[in-house]
This record gives C-alpha cells, sequence and structure tokens, in this order.
C-alpha cells in the first residue's frame, strides 16, 4: 500500500492555510507534521481523512484493493469522540462492531494502554490522558493500515507516551502507516517529517503598502479579505477571525 499526496492546498474561511504539500509514504512508514500553532496541520490531517476538501492538490492510495482510502484510515483527532455516558470498554466495543475489521477486544486494547482498570468506568469519570488513552485504544480494536494522528501526546505522562511510541511502531512493523501531527518528538525511528508553513501574502505593490504596514497586519491574515482592517475607536487594527492580538494567525 502506498499514500501520495501531490501539491495539496487548504484553505479555510476563504483564505488560503497551506499550499504545495506533497509527500509519499510506503508501508511501514511514518509521516510527523510540524508547524506552528495554526500553521495547518490539524487541517491537512482532516483533509487526508476526507473531512476536509482540498482547495487543489491529489491524494491517491494505491494497492489498498477494493478499499477506498476512508475506509483504509484511522483517524484520531484534537477530540476524543467518546461518548461520555458509555464506559470506555463499551466505547471500544461500539468502535470494533462499527469499524470492522476486528482486531484486539476493547479488554485488549485497554490493557494495551495501561487502562484495563478502568474498563467499566463511564468516559465522563476519567481523566483528560485517561480519555486520550482510550481514544487511542481504538486504533488497536479494528485493523486499518493507516492511522492519521492530531497530537497524539497531548495530556499522555511520559510513561503513556512511551506506550504509545511501541504500539506505533508495533503498526509500522506489521506493514502500517502513520501519519502525526506534533508540536514534540514522538521519537519514531527514521520517520519522514514535513514542516507546514502558512501561505504568506505577496509582498505589496507600491502604493498600497503604506495602509497594510500602518494597520500592522500579519503575513497571511489579510489573504483574500478585501476590506480594510477593522479598527478600534482609537484607530488601532483590531484582531481579526483566526487571529491573535499581535495579528498572527491564530
Ligand atoms: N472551521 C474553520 N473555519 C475557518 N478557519 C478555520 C477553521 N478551522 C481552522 N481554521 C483556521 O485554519 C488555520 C489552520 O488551523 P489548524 O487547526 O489546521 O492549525 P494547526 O497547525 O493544527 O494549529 P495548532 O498547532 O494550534 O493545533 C488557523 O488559522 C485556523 O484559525
Amino acid at each position: 500500500m502506498r499514500l501520495s499526496v501531490n501539491n495539496l492546498a487548504c484553505e479555510r474561511g476563504e483564505r488560503r492555510i497551506f499550499e504545495g504539500v506533497s509527500f509519499t509514504l510506503s508501508a511501514g512508514e511514518a509521516l510527523v507534521i510540524t508547524g506552528r500553532n495554526g500553521a495547518g496541520k490539524s487541517s491537512l490531517l482532516d483533509i487526508l481523512a476526507g473531512r476536509l476538501h482540498p482547495a487543489g492538490g491529489a491524494i491517491l492510495l494505491d494497492e489498498a484493493g477494493e478499499r477506498t482510502l476512508a475506509e483504509c484510515l484511522h483517524y484520531v483527532g484534537h477530540r476524543d469522540a467518546l461518548k461520555a455516558a458509555l464506559t470506555a470498554e463499551e466505547n471500544l466495543t461500539f468502535a470494533r462492531d462499527f469499524l470492522g475489521h476486528p482486531a484486539l477486544k476493547p479488554r485488549e486494547a485497554l490493557e494495551a494502554v495501561g487502562l484495563a482498570h478502568a474498563a467499566r468506568l463511564p468516559v465522563a469519570y476519567l481523566s483528560a490522558g485517561q480519555r486520550r488513552r482510550v481514544a487511542l485504544a481504538r486504533l488497536l480494536v479494528a485493523h486499518r493500515p493507516l492511522w492519521l494522528l492530531d497530537e497524539p501526546t497531548s495530556a499522555l505522562d511520559t510513561t503513556s507516551q512511551e506506550t504509545l511510541r511501541l504500539i506505533l511502531e508495533g503498526h509500522r512493523e506489521q506493514g502500517g502507516m502513520i501519519v502525526a501531527s506534533t508540536h514534540s518528538p514522538l521519537f519514531l525511528k527514521d520517520a519522514k517529517e514535513i514542516r507546514i508553513e502558512r501561505t504568506k501574502i505577496p509582498p505589496p505593490v507600491a502604493g498600497e503598502g503604506a495602509e497594510r504596514s500602518e494597520a500592522g497586519e500579519g503575513a497571511g491574515s489579510m489573504e483574500h479579505s478585501p476590506s480594510p482592517a477593522p479598527r478600534s475607536r482609537e484607530g488601532h487594527p483590531l484582531p481579526q477571525r483566526g487571529e491573535g492580538e499581535t495579528g498572527e494567525p491564530l
């Protein structure tokens, strides 16, 4: 199985977030996506997961037989997507039945992430790190070759991070592929890496630059925006949607 991503572009809220993202991934390989807050790492994963349409480019999955890309992947996003009223075990049973291609039993998957003791607790009673571990245990209850993971170590302590690393390496050893966004090292052996950079606005054309630099806009923040930046009553530029007070993209 081989995943090829060619010249992918992303727009959100009519703003270009990134473009020209290309990579290939073969069986057993891992790709780590890095970049600043707001660079578009989650958006790239959303596009790969089919949750967001790309603004350009192509995604191809070869040697997957009859299966579509959506049928070949697991996606673990920022939100754990667990049902709070159900127990950890019930959540995994639901996922296993729903996703098909059953692998580990829910109890075994919880054991693998060190949570066997919490199997019968409603997820609402679990800590953030424990919920994250239940979400990651979902990877183990159904066979899917491509794992898309958005900051998988968030809320995990160092022991759980090491457990996760071993699970990820085990998946690769069985021919699985991983694409993970992260702000901290995942310590995956020989992982590929791409850094997503937010698309910059072009330099101002003569005569247009004065107003822009006065407004103090951050790179990319005004892209595709036809109207001048809103200002406070004192005349200071106000942050716009998707932008921090410094004008940095959020
Ligand atoms: N639903 C949305 N509508 C409009 N813009 C959005 C939406 N979701 C995200 N964005 C914008 O897209 C840009 C990229 O966001 P994204 O979440 O992909 O970044 P990220 O690199 O994953 O950030 P972080 O490191 O903070 O998780 C940001 O500027 C964000 O404000």
